[in-house]
């Protein structure tokens, strides 16, 4: 048996810089002049001091001054400020994309300004990286092309894939993000343009999680799109034709996967937005083959599944009381359907009820109605979740939201639909008479337009009392008598981070259920008593990297006890053993990768 004497202790191990496997220590470069200049990740702009100008061919090629990075900062940011003054009163849509267009532009140019930033502005600055600005650039994304940014591999490279990887630029890649654009948010198939999607999540990554911005690789597999608008626009970037099916499809994903597996045996795949079909084929072949996820199904449960713990919580209710919430989802898709599984797992787990007593509670409506084992054509994937019309207190096949909301009086009332306002009035006032003390309203689709509903109609329909959550940032609402309605935003954000870090961290080759499990019930835990009962269920967006290093450190320690950690850098399977709780948090912690110059060449 190993002994932790035997081992450098894990204190000592966290202070010594030489475990730190995300902060460069003091790199060379190997390019000169203007070729600094033009790279993101090395230029520092204005900020060069005077001997890595002398030493690396940048004299005269900048103004003489050396701006400190805190005045670069400032600078950056007293223009955005501007550009909102300037813009101020024009449509929302300019002004979203002119703040996209100055945050890309940055981006571009000096990728250490531009992470710094995102990190200390993370909340004001989501909303333009992510849900909902990420979804108007994708609409717009052939337009606003200027430079490309991940790679993109199409149905025309088949059988060059193993090759083309090793175009990319760098030598290590921890985290890809892969779309094939065919669901992108609540907006539909975008063909090529969804890469914005991968783009913003890995954005996330790096604020969130620290994850290294030189090791990250945003991937759009274009298959071709069914959108008839994009097929007919001239500018449309992407291969124009329609989308590969059935073993077509499937022979460029696992090209691209082992591909990607030949190269970087150990990076984590993170599939996103693929419609429901091919979101649950490939997860089913890849998740024991792979180290991969996909993040709408099982991203997504986690948070709506700490949600749904929080809600029960917040009725001043123990969490055994799980067992006894009325929960209608709406939309049986790729979302809907993995948080049903989850939410159905947790109940059973927390309860020790059989599966059928946990499932009895949850009802699931798609865009037919009510799903019921009398549903002809009855999608699998729905199958186990659909309701046997026996069960259902008069309630039949196909009913609508409001039948069923009005029959039902649920605690919660889901919606994962991506279609905007399907809570509309009439539906938010019969939630009035749910049984619960305080019924729960999530509206987690995408981006904003496509929310369920807004949370000043659901608040002024369904009454102050209630816990709100969406999927894209609304602003908390003020009911004018010195009491103010607080907006959850239940995204997947606040789990893949940690998700990816993690296992990252743990070295394992799998993501398990396991480790997915631990992550939801850390964010679950996460908020106090006192904020919960307020109707607060999810931290402050501005918490982000301290939720992901508990969440990262949740995900490692099921990894350590599932013995498939195998260690990340210097620190192998046994160190991670035997650190405790606290010292894991504190290693997902001092990995992350935080924004500073570097300096680039040696202090002589
Ligand atoms: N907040 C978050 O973290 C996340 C939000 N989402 C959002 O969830 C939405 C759905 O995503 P997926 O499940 O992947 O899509 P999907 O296309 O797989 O499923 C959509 C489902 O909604 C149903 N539906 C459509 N119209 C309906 C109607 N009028 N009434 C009731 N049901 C209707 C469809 O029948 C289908 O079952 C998107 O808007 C996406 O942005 C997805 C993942 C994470
Ligand atoms: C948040 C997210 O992953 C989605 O809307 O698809
Ligand atoms: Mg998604």
């Amino acid at each position: 048996m190993w002994k932790f004497s035997r081992f450098v202790s894990a204190s000592k191990l966290l202070r010594s810089r030489r475990f730190s496997t995300a902060i460069p220590g003091p790199c060379i470069v190997h390019k000169r002049g203007a070729d600094i200049l033009h790279d993101p990740w090395f230029n520092k702009d204005t900020g060069f001091p005077l001997t890595e100008r002398d030493r690396l061919g940048l004299r005269g090629l900048l103004p003489p001054r050396v701006i400190s990075f805190e005045q670069q900062y400032e600078r950056f940011m007293d223009s955005f400020r501007s550009l909102e003054k300037n813009t101020h009163g024009q449509p929302e849509k300019v002004v979203s994309l002119a703040k996209w267009r100055i945050l890309n532009r940055l981006h571009d140019r000096n990728e250490t300004l531009y992470y710094r930033v995102l990190i200390d502005n993370i909340k004001e600055f989501a909303p333009i990286i992510y849900t909902p600005t990420v979804g108007l650039v994708c609409q717009n994304y052939s337009g606003l092309f200027r430079r490309p940014r991940g790679m993109y591999f199409s149905a025309k490279d088949k059988g060059e894939m193993m090759s083309m990887i090793y175009n990319w630029p760098a030598h290590e890649v921890d985290m890809i993000v892969l779309t094939d654009g065919s669901r992108i948010l609540g907006l539909g198939d975008l063909g090529v343009q969804g890469i914005g999607i991968p783009i913003g999540k890995l954005d996330v990554y790096v604020a969130a999680a620290g994850i290294n911005p030189q090791r990250i690789l945003p991937v759009m597999l274009d298959v071709g799109t069914n959108n008839e608008k994009l097929l007919g626009d001239r500018l449309y970037l992407g291969l124009r034709q329609p989308r590969l099916e059935g073993e077509e499809y499937l022979s460029i994903v696992d090209e691209f996967m082992e591909a990607v597996h030949a190269r970087w045996p150990k990076a984590i795949v993170q599939f996103e937005d693929f419609q429901m079909k091919w979101a649950f084929e490939t997860l089913e072949r890849y998740k024991k083959r792979f180290c991969m996820f996909n993040d709408d199904i099982q991203g997504t449960a986690g948070v709506a599944l700490a949600g749904l713990l929080g809600s029960v919580r917040s009725q001043g209710r123990p969490l055994s009381d799980f067992v006894n919430q009325k929960i209608v989802v709406v939309g049986a898709g790729s979302a809907g359907l993995g948080v049903l599984k989850m939410a159905i797992q947790a109940v059973e787990r927390i309860s020790g009820c059989s599966e059928s007593a946990a499932k009895s509670q949850f009802f699931l409506i798609d865009k037919n109605g009510l799903v019921t084992t009398e549903r002809s054509n009855l999608d699998p994937a729905a199958a186990p979740f659909a309701k046997n019309p026996r069960d259902i207190d008069g309630l039949t096949e196909g009913a609508s939201i409001i039948e069923v909301v009005k029959k039902i009086k649920p605690h919660v009332l889901l919606g994962l639909s991506g279609v905007g306002g399907i809570f509309n009035e009439e539906v938010l006032k019969a939630m009035r008479e749910s049984v619960s003390t305080k019924p729960a309203i999530f509206a987690m689709s995408n981006p904003t337009l496509n929310a369920e509903c807004t949370a000043i109609d659901a608040f002024n329909h369904a009454g102050e009392h209630i816990v709100f959550a969406s999927g894209s940032p609304f602003e908390n609402v003020d009911f004018g008598n010195g009491k103010v309605g607080h907006v959850n935003q239940a995204n997947n954000m606040y789990l893949f981070p940690g998700i990816g870090l993690g296992t990252l961290l743990s070295g394992a080759h799998l993501i398990t259920d396991g480790m997915l499990q631990a992550a939801a019930e850390r964010l679950a835990s996460y908020m106090d008593e006192e904020d919960i009962l307020k109707g607060i269920l999810y931290p402050s967006v501005n918490s982000i990297r301290d939720v992901t290093a508990e969440v990262g450190a949740a995900v490692l320690r099921a990894a350590v006890e599932e013995d498939l950690a195998e260690g990340y850098g210097e620190v192998g399977s046994r160190e991670l053993a035997h650190m405790s709780k606290e010292e894991i948090v504190e290693y997902v912690r001092h990995n992350m990768w935080y924004p500073v110059y570097s300096p680039l060449v040696h202090e002589k």
